[in-house]
């Protein structure tokens, strides 16, 4: 099921260094909210404090607040592993487990985290919805058994995607799911955003302004002073406003490629 989350104070470090400081934001649910920003504002490290990978960096830490539909995610007794099941990631680099077989992909989150075995018609109509959310069935349904690693990349990041929703996440954060992907590969991946919205928080990372004008209804913008500096959020707001006319003036000139 969707979830909203309201992040409120939230500033993040690497060991001494302050990567993104004080960043207050509320993530709509059923809709894509992309975060653009010159490299180094901050936008990946933040995204990994929605669902507390950040802290899997040595020297990670955060302060400030992340709430899921009102669930305090750093809350005392909260348990990491459990948020990054709920809030699911899509990387970079398509990165199916290379020795395991398409369908053992799909199926990897509910082995690891099954409370009780599924029998394997369950595993199998599971393994089935999900590729065919993700729009790949038609291209894998004879080759289930074969390695994951053997598909082309977009087809390979459509399989992360089966592989993230297979578990039924509230959220799915992506962190430039298509940089690696061809033109075509990555019409499909934004087709397939725009569906999953329905059902899901999606929150993408984005270098391209095209791709967060086409998948995003809204749209964050993060900057940086000076390189070095903490990033801050600049504006959100909803993307055809964000892309038309911003309120800030800096987010009119990254839009328009005067900087970044
Ligand atoms: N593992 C790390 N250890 C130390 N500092 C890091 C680490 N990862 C990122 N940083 C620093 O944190 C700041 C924000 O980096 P981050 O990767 O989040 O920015 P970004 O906006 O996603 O950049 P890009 O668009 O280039 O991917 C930068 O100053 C970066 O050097």
């Amino acid at each position: 099921m969707a979830k909203r989350i309201d992040v409120s104070g939230l500033t993040a470090y690497y060991g001494a260094h302050k990567a993104i400081e004080d960043i207050t934001l509320h993530v709509e649910p059923q809709a894509v909210t992309a975060f653009i920003g010159p490299s180094g504002c901050g936008k990946s490290t933040f995204l990994r404090t929605l669902n507390r990978m950040h802290e899997v960096t040595p020297g990670g830490r955060v302060e400030g607040k992340v709430l899921l539909d009102n669930e305090d995610l750093y809350g005392p007794g909260v348990d990491p592993v459990a948020v990054r099941r709920t809030i699911g990631m899509v990387f970079q680099r398509p990165n199916p487990f290379p020795t395991m077989s398409v369908y053992e992909n799909v199926a990897s989150g509910l082995r690891l985290y099954g409370g009780r075995r599924m029998r394997k018609s369950e595993l199998d109509a599971v393994v089935e919805k999900n590729l065919r959310d993700a729009n790949l069935w038609n291209e894998v349904k004879d080759r289930l058994h074969k390695p994951g690693s053997g598909l082309s990349g977009g087809q390979q990041q459509r399989l992360c995607i089966a592989r993230a929703t297979a578990v039924s996440p509230d959220v799915l954060l992506m962190d430039e799911p298509c940089s690696a992907l061809d033109p075509i590969s990555t019409l499909a991946i934004e087709d397939l955003i725009s569906k999953l919205k329905a059902s899901y928080t999606i929150v993408i990372v984005t270098h391209n302004m095209q791709q967060a004008a086409r998948v995003s209804d809204r749209t964050a913008f993060f900057n940086l002073a000076e390189v070095g500096d903490p990033g801050r959020l600049i504006e959100v707001d909803a993307t055809a406003k964000i892309f038309s006319n911003p309120s800030v003036s800096a987010t009119e000139d990254y839009i328009s490629g005067r900087f970044g």
